[in-house]
């Protein structure tokens, strides 16, 4: 049985990642700050931890999530994205190259590295030239530079991913789906009188987390080692299309306000994935649709506000 190892296992995509893993017969098991069951506590900032851990489990595989994901939130901690980011990213490659330089990586990268780019709309491949314009893009990008640096000169067996936009039940707010579903909520409860919402043109590529964790798995199994693969849908929507989207499954007249304090000093006005690359390697397709993610979403804010 494959042993893997989880950084950031409690967070919204650690928990879809293990059920994943789980199914697939991998013994698994998780590594966060917060304490959890099959959970090792460990701070990533702290090498000593952080080669401890590595060195008990030994893992054959290892998907780095853990991270400041959050790209509003790092125009604001710009110094603790970077840290946690960079610095946690390049403790966790220093222990696997001192206590199992043959485990296989997989280092959770964003499509936000590419950055603002000249043609709208157009599908983006790994071989396009990212141009980082946010701290959060800037602390991916330098972390994958960092991962590239660790595979040519020590071998280590490390995929780089970039990860377009991904939803799905159990996210938290601070991303534009849960922020939708938690205000479309509020409203239905009598609790806000309208929903505040940001940049409103802004077109992103999403794909359900179910999807993106099997892409994790595939890539960790099937990877080519020193490459990076975006992970998206290759369909895009404009943050309008999905609000317009998210208000019909409501049964409340939602009032929409443009909220300044949402809007980003940079904010990528389309991205749109091309997956051939990951499909070529793995056979990866994307399954299920933005509808799924938002329903999923709105059910999720619905029965957290029950209970
Ligand atoms: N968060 C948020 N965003 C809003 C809102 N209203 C409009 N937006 C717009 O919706 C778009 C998407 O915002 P996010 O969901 O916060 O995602 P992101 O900035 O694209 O970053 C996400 O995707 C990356 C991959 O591209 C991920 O790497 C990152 O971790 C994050 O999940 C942005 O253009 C944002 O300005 C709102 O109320 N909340």
């Amino acid at each position: 049985m494959k042993k893997a190892l989880i950084t950031g296992s409690s967070g919204f995509v650690g928990g879809y990642l293990r059920q994943e893993l789980l199914a697939n017969g991998y013994e698994v098991i998780g590594l966060d700050v917060q304490e959890a069951e099959q959970t090792i506590k460990a701070d990533l900032l702290n090498a000593e931890q952080t080669k401890a851990v590595i060195e008990r489990v030994k893992p054959d595989c290892i998907f780095h999530l853990a991270g400041q994901a959050n790209v509003a939130r790092s125009w604001k901690i710009p110094q603790k994205t970077v840290e946690i980011n960079v610095v946690g990213a390049v403790n966790l490659m220093e222990a696997v190259r001192n206590c199992c330089p043959n485990a296989h990586m997989v280092l959770v990268g964003s499509s936000d590295q590419y950055g603002v780019l000249g043609e709208a709309g157009k599908l983006v491949s790994e071989t396009i030239q990212p141009y980082p314009q946010t701290p959060y893009a800037v602390s991916k990008q330098a972390q994958e530079e960092m991962a590239r640096v660790f595979a040519r000169a020590y071998g280590l067996n490390i995929c780089m991913t970039r990860s377009f936009n991904h939803g799905g039940a159990g996210q938290k707010e601070g991303f534009m789906i849960p922020d939708f579903a938690a205000g479309i909520v509020r409203v239905e409860r009598g609790e806000a009188d309208c929903l505040k919402v940001g940049n409103l043109t802004a077109r992103r590529d999403f794909t359900h987390v179910r999807d993106i964790v099997r892409a994790y798995r595939l890539i960790a199994e099937h990877g080519q080692s020193g490459e990076v693969y975006n992970i998206g849908s290759g369909i895009t929507y404009s943050a309008q299309e999905i609000l317009d989207k998210m208000c019909q499954m409501s049964n409340c007249t939602i009032r929409i306000e443009q909220d300044s304090a949402k809007m980003r000093p940079s904010d990528t006005p389309v991205i749109c994935c091309d997956h051939s690359k990951l499909t070529r390697d793995t056979d990866w397709e994307p399954e299920l649709g933005l509808d799924r993610i938002l329903v999923d979403t709105l059910e999720y804010w619905r029965n957290q506000r029950n209970g």
